[in-house]
Parts: structure tokens; sequence; C-alpha cells
């Protein structure tokens, strides 16, 4: 049996902030990202990348335009040390990118990581000791003083190799005291001033401070109030550079990350995708789309999401999942019915919006519903936004209909064709595919007239409508003409004709590309059909044909009479 264990979990005690400030903050511009798939990401993997997938990974990273990336652990393994070496000797480092290289407070291990630094023009040393209670008693066997200690003598020795063997390097120094979100917030506070009051830092020579949850137990407020008592509190405050590194333990990851912004972080770490430690470290991809959805440059180039989440699939190995944020394969993809009407209504108002003010869609506000960006903007098309399977409506079948064909068929047409497609949907319980959509369509309502052959329409239905649709009928002045010799052309032949629209903007590419759809009233129904053909009077004739003969077969079948089908045209 599943019982609470409040003997072994309780939540950590908040820190009373009764003057934050954070909650009334707002987001305004991106902060200082640093990459951290190539450590954190990589230590979390069961096969850590090779060489070749590093590389890509990093080339990767340089594109999207990171500016600061942790490259590994240079003494953990051979592979850390040699592609950190790689990087340096080949110059694969751009001048405006800064690599971060992670050790512990150990005096052999600092002295190795400077040593894989040799040669390279900038980059920083990110050292870190763990600093909560849990960890001095069950892991250091240490107090508060001799966890400081440790700290400060670390960083100590930073500065001892990196002035014997890194003169020539643009040197950064950053500290993270590991286990912050468990450590009582005044210790943390006092070890990085004494951190600070051996790193000396100055106008020349920022320290990073970067506050990580290690593993999520707080909820985001709480890791908040932390952050802006830090924020300050911090002496020297202007030479730091105040910076996160979130895990996701609780799923609470970027809300994290985003309040920490908001209470005064000017840095964030993490990861594409969320790779990293157990549950991962926070998503970057999120964050920084995040921003862009609140129109704040995120300062990391997106526009090709596919392209990234492709290459973090190939180098960590783990797949993306579908829904995930932004980035995942579903994301952008509509199964329920109201959510596709809706989307295909707005699509097309604002492509009307953007046409009347003779612009791009891509220059309007974004206003269409469930999605929470234009999927273009990230470089996905539309192709898989509304998928059909029985939770899917009309409007769905119109957006599949019109964006794969072009067609624009009316209202009623649609009612009745999603009556079928649901049908087939129930009857085979997944999912029915643009191609097999078309099919349907095709082999209910589309007949090809080889000969302009008809059914007499004398003592049988009724053709009420026909709706128009045709790059021809839209670019020809003569379009009423057209229209008059439609209805002069069907009523010729018997046909009572009721009324003739046309669509007013035409989704059919050309002129010799004209949709008509057919209605025709029998046995109290109507019956549509549908012409796809090159000439107004063809698709006429062709509709009325198809609508006419699925007036008839349904008749037979049910009983309720039959008309002469005759195959032989009136003239
Ligand atoms: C939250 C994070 O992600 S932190 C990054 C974690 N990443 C890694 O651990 C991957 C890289 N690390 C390693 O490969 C190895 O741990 C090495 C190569 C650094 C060291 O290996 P080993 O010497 O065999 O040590 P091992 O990892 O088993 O034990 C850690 C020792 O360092 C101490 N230690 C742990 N963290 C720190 C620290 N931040 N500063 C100083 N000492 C530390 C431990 O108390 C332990 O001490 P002990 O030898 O007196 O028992
Ligand atoms: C080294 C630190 C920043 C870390 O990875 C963590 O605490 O999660």
């Amino acid at each position: 049996m599943f019982t609470v264990k409040s003997f072994r979990y309780n939540a950590p005690d908040p820190l009373p902030r009764p003057d934050r400030a954070w909650p009334d903050a707002t987001i305004t511009t991106a902060p200082r990202w640093l990459s951290t798939d190539l450590r954190d990401g990589n230590q979390a993997l069961a096969r850590p990348m090779s060489p070749a997938r590093k590389q890509a990974m990093f080339d990767l990273l340089v594109s999207m335009g990171f500016k600061e990336i942790e490259v590994g652990f240079p003494v953990a393994s051979k592979s850390d040390h040699a592609f950190v070496r790689t990087l340096i000797e080949r110059e694969l480092i751009p001048d405006d990118v800064r690599i971060t290289v992670l050790v512990q407070a150990r005096d052999e291990l600092i002295m190795k990581t400077a040593e894989s630094l040799e040669g390279a023009p900038r980059a920083a040393i990110h050292l870190y000791s763990a600093t909560s209670p849990f960890f001095r008693r069950m892991v250091y066997g240490m107090n508060r003083d001799e966890c400081k200690d440790l700290a400060v003598h670390g960083t100590r020795l930073v500065l001892k190799y990196a002035e014997r063997l890194l003169g020539d390097c643009d040197l950064a120094f950053q500290y993270s005291p590991e286990h912050f979100a468990d450590t009582e917030p005044d210790f943390s506070l006092e070890v990085c001033e004494a951190v600070m009051d051996a790193w000396q830092p100055d106008e020349q020579h920022e320290i990073i401070l970067n506050f990580p949850t290690t593993v999520e137990r707080t909820m985001p407020n709480v890791f908040a109030d932390r952050i802006e008592w830090l924020h300050r509190n911090l002496s020297r405050r202007e030479h730091v550079c105040l910076s996160v590194h979130p895990h996701n333990d609780r799923g609470t990851g970027v809300a994290t990350a985003e309040l920490a912004m908001l209470a005064g972080a000017q840095r964030i770490e993490g990861c594409l995708f969320g790779n990293g430690e157990r549950a991962g470290n926070v998503d970057l991809v999120t964050l920084g789309l995040n921003l862009f959805t609140h129109g704040v440059d995120p300062g990391l180039d997106f526009s090709d999401l596919g392209r990234i989440r492709r290459t973090v699939e190939q180098c960590t190995g783990l797949p993306v999942h579908p829904r995930h944020p932004y980035g995942g394969s579903l994301v952008y993809t509509s199964f329920s019915g109201s959510h596709q009407d809706a989307i295909k209504k707005a699509s097309d108002a604002m492509a009307a919006e953007a046409e009347a003010a003779e612009t791009g869609v891509d220059r309007l506000p974004w206003q269409v519903p469930y999605l929470p960006l234009d999927p273009r903007d990230v470089g996905r098309t539309y192709e898989t936004l509304v998928r059909i399977t029985s939770q899917s409506g009309k409007g769905g079948l119109a957006y599949v209909l019109g964006q794969w064909q072009g067609l624009q068929p009316p209202r009623d047409l649609l009612v009745e064709f999603a009556g079928l497609v649901q049908a087939r949907a129930d009857a085979e319980g997944g999912e029915i595919s643009p191609g097999q959509v078309l099919g349907m369509f095709q082999r209910e309502y589309v007949r090809a007239l080889e000969a302009p052959t008809f059914p007499e329409p004398a003592d049988g239905p009724v053709l009420t409508v026909l709706y128009v649709d045709g790059g021809g009928i839209d670019a020809v002045p003569d379009r009423v003409d057209a229209v008059e010799r439609v209805r002069h052309l069907l009523t010729e032949r018997g046909f009572d004709l009721r009324a003739v629209h046309h669509t007013d903007r035409s989704s059919r590419k050309s002129r010799m590309d004209m949709a008509v759809y057919a209605e025709c009233q029998a046995g109290g129904r109507a019956f549509w059909g549908v012409g796809l053909e090159c000439d107004i009077e063809t698709a006429a004739l062709s509709a009325v044909c198809s609508a006419l003969v699925r007036a008839g077969a349904h008749l037979a079948a049910t009983g309720g009479g039959s008309w002469n089908s005759s195959n032989e045209p009136k003239h």
C-alpha cells in the first residue's frame, strides 16, 4: 500500500520573505546562457558521446549562438580531456565563445584541469563543492568551517595553477555551491563571500556564482525567494554574475529558472531538450522559446528546430518526446475537431487580413488558437498541423482538403463527408491519413466525365445549388459570364438550378483548375457531387452528374424510387 511517509520526506523550509519583489517583475531580456550538454548532459548518458558526437553537439551549440559552453570534466576521463585538447589545438573555438570545464576542489584535479586548458585563448574553470548539511555530514564528514575552507582552498588552487599554467588565457572563474537548494541560505552566502575574498572579483574579473538545485526538491517560488535574497545580500554584486543551474526532479525546472530570472538571476545553465542527470537539467529550448513567444529575443537561433532536435537525438541517443514543448513531433498537431475548426478558421482569417493589408501572414500578430506559435517560425511546416481521427470534425477535413488539394467544399458537403470519415475512423480505430481522406473524398464525390453523360433529371432530384471555385473564374473579368454559361447549360438540360455561388478568394491555383460542388435534393435529403476539371462547364457537368448518380444509388438502395438514368445526354 502506498502510504504517506512524512517521517521520511518533507518540504524544505521556505525562507521568510515578507519583502519579496520578484512576483511583480517581468522578463524583458534574455539571460546569459550556458549549455552544459557536453558535461552535465553527457555525464548522464549510459553511452557518453563519442568524439564525433561531441563535435557535432559543439558545432550545433555554436551555430545556435551559445557563447558559453561547458565542454566537459577533463579529469573525469581520457575522452573528456582529449575533446578539450582537440578544441584548443585545432582552434575550433570561435573568438566569441568561451569554453568551460568543471572540476572538484581537489589539488591534483585542479592542476590537471588547468593543464588541459593550456593554449586556450579564453576559457573558464568551474569549481564546485557541496555545501548542504546532508552532504557535509554524510559524504564529506565536515563541519561548516571545514566545508567553507574546501571551497576557498579550491579557489586558491585555481588561482595558483592559472597563474602558473594559463598566463596567456583570458580565464574566467565560476564557483557552484552544489546542493544549494538544500543548504542553509546564510551558509551559502558565507561560502560564496569567502570564495569571493579569495578570487577578488573586480571590473576586469567578474566571478560567476552559480546556484544549482542539484536535486530539485523545492517549489519554484521557494527557489526564487532564495535567489532574490542572495541577489540583495551578496557583496560586490556588480562584479558577480548570478547564475542558476536548475534540475528537473519535480518537473518544474523551467518554472524554477523563470522565477529565478524574475528574482535576479542573470545566467542560466541547462541542456537542449532537458537532457541531464535523472529527470534532466532545465530545458534551454523551452526557456528560449518561452521568451520568444513573449516577444523577447532569446539570443539563440531556433529557426530550424527540426535540425536541432535531430542533432540532439543523434548525439545523446535519446529520443525527444513527441509532446515535448515546441520541439516534439506532435506539438503542432491537433486531432480534436473543435481545435481543428478554430485553427482552420483563424488561419483563413489571418490569410485574409494579410491579403487586405498587402503583407505576409508572418508580419501579423499571431492569432491562431491552440498553437503557441507559428510553426514556420521554428522551421516546422503546416503539413502535420491537423491529423484526422474519430475525434475530428468537418473543420479538420476542411483543413486537410484545403491544405493538400486547395479545395474549399461548402459547409454542408463537409458535414456529410465528416460523417463518412468519422464512421471509418470509429470502425478502424486509428488515424485517417491525408492521403486516405483525399482518396475517400475522390471516391465518394468525384467522378470523371469521360463524355458529358447524364442521368435524366426529369422525374428525379432537384438540383439546388452549385458552388464554383476556380482560379479561372476569379482571374477572368467575365466571371459573371462564366457562371451564367453554366446556369444556361444546366437549365437547358432541364435542371431546376436554384442558386450558383462562387468563392470570393479561390484557393485553386490555375485557370485550368476548376472545382464545382453540386447539391441536389432527392428523397428528402441532399446529395453532393464534385467536379474537378479544366474548365467550368465540364466541372459543373461532372459535379451534377456525380450528385445525381449518388442520389440515384441511394434511392435505389433504400427503395425510395429511381429515375431514368440513361447515359444519353439530352443534346
Ligand atoms: C552535480 C554534479 O553533476 S557534479 C559533477 C559530477 N561529475 C562527475 O562525478 C564525473 C566526474 N568525476 C569523476 O570522474 C570522478 O569522481 C573523479 C575522476 C573526479 C574522481 O575520482 P575518485 O578519486 O575515484 O573519487 P570518487 O569520485 O570515487 O570519490 C570522490 C572523492 O572526492 C570527494 N569529493 C566529491 N566532490 C568533491 C568536491 N566538489 N570537492 C572536493 N572533493 C570532493 C569525495 O568526498 C570523495 O572523497 P574521498 O576520496 O575522500 O572519499
Ligand atoms: C556542478 C553543479 C553545478 C551541478 O552540476 C549540480 O549541482 O547539479
